[in-house]
């Protein structure tokens, strides 16, 4: 009976050890842009992890379809906000709010030079409430080869991808700035081309518009010769996220993969995962397009112990072509059938959608 009596007790206080430990890694976050592609994703991985989450989306890109399966979660809240307008939350902000692609950046550059900077410091006013901020910058603050975290780029301040290069380089400054005088605790991943699910059909990036063109019949626009190069990683990134924002390492970092393919190579490759009989096209280079882009990652390696191996880029695609052929036949219910965005630009010309 008495060991029967210890042996409960003991069990019971393993129980309340578990959940006071599990209470204390609980942390309150908030995500811009949560509502996005990157954002849902990362929403997903922070609620499955059990923490508080706050997704703060003004959708514009973002999707009320990509998170709603957490609506009604006691530790989810959905907020329409924009980060134009300041807003005080949580213990870390994960700040991916702004326009991704091309096509969607240069629609309205004046918005996304808004969002990149008054959105970014706004979002720093977290120094109020103590909170740690990570900035989602991007590949193209480097501009040019090579992209280690060391070299300081290479950007054209007055051309049709300024807005966004220029927006998120001004974002990262703001940071720092932020950091030293003040002593917010910042974290800055540059992340590189990526791709998965919860893409928007009309995203007009090269992934979502070679798969949604092959798996439509339709030729594959490649801009320009097709030799320039990029490295694409799947959204598992979001791993390297979290990573990173509960690392010590205030210094900017590479996400990505540094399996480097011409975008031609890469029209081959989803015609052939699709089982495509699309023909390839080849239309304008589009203006300022970086020729070569690869990360190098041994600062994640080393430092976070962080690689984009957990999904290997066929298999990536494959998973992201069964979306696309979902997200199709769902629109197709809907009586209308989605082409991508002509994300293609003349020489010189700016790029309208
Ligand atoms: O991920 C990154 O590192 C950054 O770069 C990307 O910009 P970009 O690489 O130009 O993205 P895409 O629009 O997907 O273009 C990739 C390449 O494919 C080409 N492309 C694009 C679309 C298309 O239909 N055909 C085509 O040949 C483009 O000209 C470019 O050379 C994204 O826009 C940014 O969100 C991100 O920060």
């Amino acid at each position: 009976m008495m060991k029967r009596i210890i042996w409960m007790i003991s069990s019971l206080n393993r129980r309340i050890m578990k959940l006071l430990f599990a209470l204390a890694l609980i942390a309150y976050i908030a995500i811009t842009g949560g509502a996005g592609f990157v954002g849902s994703h990362l929403t997903d991985k922070l609620m499955m992890d059990g923490h508080e989450v706050t997704v703060v989306d003004n959708f514009f890109t973002g999707r009320k379809r990509n998170v709603e399966h957490w609506i009604g979660h006691e530790n989810f809240e959905l907020i329409n906000h924009d980060v134009v307008e300041p807003l005080y939350i949580e213990d870390q902000i994960y700040h991916l709010a702004s326009p991704a692609s091309p096509p969607n950046y240069m629609y309205n550059p004046i918005k996304t030079l808004k969002t990149n900077t008054i959105g970014t410091l706004n979002m720093l006013l977290a120094k109020r409430v103590g909170a740690r901020l990570l900035l989602a910058s991007t590949s193209e603050v480097y501009g040019v080869h090579p992209q280690n975290e060391d070299y300081w780029g290479h950007v054209n301040p007055i051309g049709p991808r300024a807005c966004y290069d220029e927006g998120k380089r001004v974002a990262e400054t703001m940071c720092y700035a932020y950091m030293k005088q003040e002593g917010v605790e910042v974290r800055v991943a540059r992340i590189f081309n990526t791709f998965g699910s919860r893409m928007h059909m009309n995203d007009g990036r090269v992934v979502s518009n070679f798969i949604l063109q092959a798996l439509q019949g339709e030729p594959l626009t490649v801009y320009g010769t097709g030799s320039q190069t990029r490295a694409f990683q799947y959204v598992d990134l979001v791993n390297g996220l979290v990573l990173l924002m509960n690392s010590n390492i205030s210094s900017p970092v590479n996400l990505g993969n540094p399996e480097e393919h011409t975008i031609l190579e890469f029209a081959r490759l989803i015609k052939s995962l699709v089982v495509s009989r699309s023909q390839i096209q080849f239309l304008p280079e589009a203006q300022d397009d970086p020729q070569r882009r690869r990360p190098d990652i041994r600062k994640a390696k080393m430092m976070l112990g962080w690689e984009p191996v957990q999904v290997p880029l066929e298999e990536g695609l494959n998973k992201t072509i069964q979306y696309f052929s979902r997200e199709l036949e769902h629109q197709a219910n809907n009586q209308y059938i989605p082409k991508p965005k002509a994300a293609r630009m003349k020489k010189g010309r700016p790029r309208h959608n």
